[in-house]
């Protein structure tokens, strides 16, 4: 295999709040960085004003981020493509932008879900329209809620790359004082681990909507990390990933915090709101786990994995069954050792 170029130009392509704070810690590393906004006044107000007040509201820019709406401006000349649009669009967005997408360049996932429609990865889905052997696909995941890393909170996140030369050149393309990234090989475990622990917020927000304490909440991040390892190691992912930053870390941090938008959005059909309520109260920003517990739901079924939790989320969100009831239900299940 070629030794693998230092990467010295990213286009990020999705200018959300994830999208854009990633833009932001590449540039901070010192990376060139082009970000593609859907929207032409989005771009526009990055390069004019250094924000994006509809999704990072009070966060000023770094000078040397420049944004487009023209996805192939930004992609030219790119060592890297960072995707962040989200993950049931991801195909969609992607076979447009195919055309355009130089022909070397290290193809980096943001996304957190499994698609409804394949029940596939999202480094499958990009390996899939893009057409490019999976060593050229990596993926980000850490405990990274946006907001926080924006504001440089000090975090640490995971690219994975069945590469690690390539991992490693992307990590040293978006190291800055505030954002530790380590790497990682297994790609299935760090991206089951995304998209599953959207999931468990959502039934962690349940609880406390329903106004139950940590005691609640602690249960259902152990059990949901149970139910999250078993369907990892079905899939071939390593154990040991479902402990790590993307794994245990992600879940804690989106599962306790009021940031979250799959909490919040669990939390507010716990309080009694519908799904379209609580859908309207998100401002059109994504919560993940709402479509991915279907799909992830319909994993755990193709290889007789058991995952109790996803299964009454899905049924939560899609099937008429009121919080309540569902807890009643994962607390009388079946006695067994743990
Ligand atoms: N926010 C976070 O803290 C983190 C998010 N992630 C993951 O990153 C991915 C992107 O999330 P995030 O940036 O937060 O999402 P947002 O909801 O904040 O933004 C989504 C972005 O994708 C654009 N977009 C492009 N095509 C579509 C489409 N067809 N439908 C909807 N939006 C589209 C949106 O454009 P427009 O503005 O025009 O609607 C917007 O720029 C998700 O998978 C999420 O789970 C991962 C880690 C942290
Ligand atoms: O993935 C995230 C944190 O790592 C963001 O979580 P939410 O999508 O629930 O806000």
């Amino acid at each position: 295999m070629a030794p693998v170029e230092p990467v010295r130009r990213v286009a990020v392509l999705g200018a959300g709040s994830w999208g854009t704070t990633f833009a932001k810690v590449l540039a901070d590393a010192g990376t060139e960085v082009r970000l593609w906004a859907r929207r032409r006044e989005v771009a526009d107000e990055i390069n004019a004003e250094r924000r994006n007040g509809g999704y990072l509201p009070g966060v000023e820019l770094p000078e040397g981020l420049r944004a487009t709406d023209d996805a192939a401006e930004a992609v030219h000349g790119a060592d890297a493509v960072v995707l962040a649009v989200p993950s049931q669009t991801l195909r969609e967005n992607l076979a447009g932008w195919q055309p355009v997408l130089p022909p070397e360049a290290t193809l980096v996932s943001l996304a957190k879900g499994v698609e409804l429609s394949t029940l596939h990865r999202m480094s499958q889905v990009i390996g899939e329209v893009a057409d490019v052997p999976m060593d050229r696909v990596a993926v980000v995941s850490g405990p990274n809620l946006a907001v926080e890393i924006a504001a440089e909170q000090p975090t640490a996140t995971v690219v994975a790359c069945p590469d690690h030369d390539r991992a490693v050149a992307f990590q040293r393309a978006c190291s800055t004082s505030y954002f530790r990234p380590y790497t990682n090989v297994d790609l299935i475990g760090i991206e089951l681990s995304g998209a599953c622990k959207n999931v468990i917020a959502l039934a962690c927000g349940m609880a406390v909507g329903l106004g139950f304490g940590d005691n609640t909440a602690s249960s259902l991040i152990t059990r949901g990390l149970a139910e999250t390892t078993r369907l990892g190691v079905a899939l071939g992912a390593e154990p040991m990933t479902f402990a790590g930053l993307a794994g245990l870390g992600d879940l804690v941090a989106t599962c306790m915090s009021p940031l979250s938008r799959n909490r919040t959005f669990g939390e507010r059909l716990g309080r009694g709101e519908t799904v379209a309520e609580a859908q309207r109260a998100a401002h059109g920003q994504v919560a993940e786990g709402v479509k991915s517990c279907s799909s992830i739901r319909q994993l755990a079924a193709r290889y007789g994995v058991e995952m109790p939790i996803a299964d009454v989320v899905h049924r939560v969100c899609h099937e008429g069954l009121a919080p309540a009831p569902a807890a009643v239900e994962l607390l009388g299940r079946e006695r067994k050792p743990e």
